[in-house]
């Protein structure tokens, strides 16, 4: 039997097999992070300490750009995806304190 579809040489299959390994651990690293952060919400409403930490997030910032660096990614990347995910964390614990509210 013929098929229209283009073969797939083994390399892009290996390659593309290591990806999706890859988007599966970065799924779980994710998942314990937000867990983390979900924990670190609940402290900070109990202590009455605001949602987001800017001194903290700026040191976060120069040491994952530092690392980038090192590991051959593009600092403005990483610095990125570091907001992306604390400005997501940041609404979480705005949740967690309005809850806490009201
Ligand atoms: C997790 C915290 O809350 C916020 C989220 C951060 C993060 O996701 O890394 C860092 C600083 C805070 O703005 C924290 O204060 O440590």
């Amino acid at each position: 039997m013929t098929s229209d579809r283009p073969r797939i040489p083994v390399e892009l299959r290996q390659a593309r097999q290591t990806i999706d390994n890859i988007d599966a651990a970065l799924v779980h690293i994710l998942a314990e992070r937000f867990r983390c952060t979900q924990a670190v919400g609940e402290l900070k409403a109990d202590l009455g300490l605001p949602a987001s930490d800017p001194a903290r997030e700026a040191r976060q910032v120069e040491r994952l750009r530092t690392l980038a660096e090192e590991a051959g990614l593009d600092p403005v990347f990483a610095e990125k995806f570091l907001g992306f995910i604390v400005e997501e964390v940041i609404r979480h614990h705005e949740r967690i304190a309005a809850q806490r509210e009201g």
